[in-house]
């Protein structure tokens, strides 16, 4: 499912328009599915808040149906007719055809539902003033309350909040998901979403959202005439004397992600690992963190890997290690993680590298300020990597294509999920998928066996190898 921005929204508009289907269709289709939803909720009184442009058209041309159709619905207009975009003066030209009532905003507060069309995909800045007065005024009236396309405030390229926000039980979208509708903060404002089809020109777009469909398309099927070799060995490059858990975790998301082998090389001494899987080809350095001379000791096991992660649990001291990495072996796939990251600031990498930050690891490696999905691409061209931004809602991109996870949830907000997620990561990419793809299949398989075993288990008592163990029950729905 693609996700669109206002630009490819308005183009959308624009390029169906030129097809011959006129902006009174759509707007008539939009609001017939508005009709149908409100319709279903047995309302006894509606009111629509409209604003000047064609988000107000929609929600006006939604009362003049229900209208019609026998309930009770009347409109508020915040502006004046002269004020307002072709679109709604025709819609208040047929709401007064079909006699509906205009009513002033000490009136407001009167009805069961409101539906919110002051402002969609046309808001610029922050919110002026009176509009952020009107928008408190409506969320403190208690009753049901529906956007129309997106809440008023919020904005659609990046979800943030702009002053202020209708919050809404249920929002009604057409025919594609904005980038707002999946971001948070707004997503705290949106409600149940709903997504209805409008006879848009359908085209192809660079963002998606990670669903299962597109999973099992990557997914990396297995064959009964196979070995070990078929499915790849990773090399994982991990701990340290402080941080001895780490490796562990990494090490166990890779074997249980189907890869053929998976060696483990920490600095310390992490031997727990044969106890807990004795599948896993275990080395130590018998020392407290990497450094730059260890390359030679370890040469041959990263030769025979086609894909090494290196970084969770390493700590800071292991850069010039990390560096060496980087350089030295520009023919397979490379995962960097956790302090990994450190080493990346003001160098180049390559497109078989993927770095793996959250929020609080983009200062380990770049000053800029990065938090939109734009922001992330340009980070993703710059660098010449892909990245997995790990957010709420996480943004994988190779800079051409965006990808969104929104499955993410508190479940994850523990030590150690990170790592494990790695793990999976290169286990599939050791299984022969891109860094993109293995990103993919990894936060969707983590995120949704997560989300499942909440219900049961809450999500203070979750834990990454709780997730893990239960992978499996995900990976059976792919394949
Ligand atoms: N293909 C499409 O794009 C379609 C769009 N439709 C509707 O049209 C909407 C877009 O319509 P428009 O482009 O006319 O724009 P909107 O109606 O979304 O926004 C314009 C209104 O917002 C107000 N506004 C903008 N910035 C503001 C600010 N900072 N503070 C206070 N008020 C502000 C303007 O004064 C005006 O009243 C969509 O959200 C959707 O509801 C539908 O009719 C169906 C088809
Ligand atoms: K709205």
């Amino acid at each position: 499912m693609y996700i669109l921005d206002s630009e490819e929204i308005k183009r959308t508009d624009l390029k169906t328009i030129q097809t011959g289907i006129k902006e009174e269709t759509l707007m008539e289709q939009a609001a017939f599915s508005i009709y149908q939803i409100i319709k279903d909720l047995n309302p006894k009184k509606v009111i629509a808040i409209c604003g000047t442009g064609n988000n107000g058209g929609d929600a006006l041309a939604t009362i003049r149906l229900l209208k019609n159709f026998g309930i009770k619905a009347d409109a508020y207009l915040n502006g004046t007719y002269e004020k307002c975009s072709l679109g709604m003066k025709k819609q208040i030209e047929i709401a007064k055809n079909y006699n509906v009532n205009f009513v002033g905003i000490e009136s407001i507060g009167d009805y069961d539902i409101i539906i919110d069309g002051l402002i969609g995909n046309g808001l610029k800045g922050e919110l002026r003033e009176d509009t952020k007065i009107l928008i408190d005024k409506l969320n403190n009236i208690n009753c049901k309350k529906i956007s129309v396309d997106i809440p008023s405030g919020i904005c659609s390229d990046t979800g943030e909040i702009m002053g202020d926000a209708f919050k809404a039980d249920i929002t009604i979208t057409f025919g594609y998901l904005k980038i707002g509708h999946i971001m948070y903060p707004a997503i705290d404002y949106i409600g149940n979403l709903k997504l209805v089809e409008l006879s848009f020109f359908k085209e192809r777009y660079t963002r998606k959202l990670v669903n299962e469909e597109q999973v099992k398309n990557f997914f990396p099927l297995r064959k009964e005439n196979s070995n070990k070799f078929t499915y790849g060995k990773v090399c994982i490059l991990a701990g340290s004397v402080q941080y001895p858990g780490a490796s562990v975790l990494t090490a166990l998301g890779a074997i249980k992600s189907g890869a053929g082998m998976v060696q483990l090389i920490t600095p310390n001494r992490t031997e727990s690992i044969i106890n807990i899987e004795p599948s896993v080809i275990y080395r130590s350095l018998d020392k407290d963190y990497f450094e730059k001379e260890d390359l030679e000791i370890i040469n041959k096991d990263l030769k025979a890997a086609n894909t090494i992660i290196i970084g969770p649990g390493i700590t800071k001291n292991s850069i010039e290690f990390v560096n060496e990495i980087i350089d030295n072996y520009t023919e397979k796939k490379i995962i960097l993680d956790a302090d990994a990251l450190y080493a990346i600031k003001n160098k180049k990498l390559r497109k078989n590298i993927l770095i793996t930050p959250h929020p609080g690891e983009i200062k380990k490696f770049t000053d800029q300020k990065i938090k939109t999905v734009y922001e992330i691409e340009e980070l993703s061209k710059n660098l010449n990597c892909n990245i997995l931004y790990k957010n709420s809602t996480n943004i994988i991109t190779d800079s051409q294509n965006t990808y969104f996870n929104v499955l993410g949830g508190s479940f994850l907000s523990k030590g150690g999920t990170g790592d494990l997620l790695s793990g999976l990561i290169g286990g599939f990419s050791a299984q022969g998928c891109n860094l993109m793809e293995s990103s993919i299949i990894s936060t969707y398989i983590l995120y949704k066996t997560g989300r499942k075993l909440q219900e049961e288990y809450t999500s203070n008592y979750m834990t990454p190898i709780l997730i893990l163990n239960n992978i499996y029950k995900t990976i059976k729905e792919l394949i």
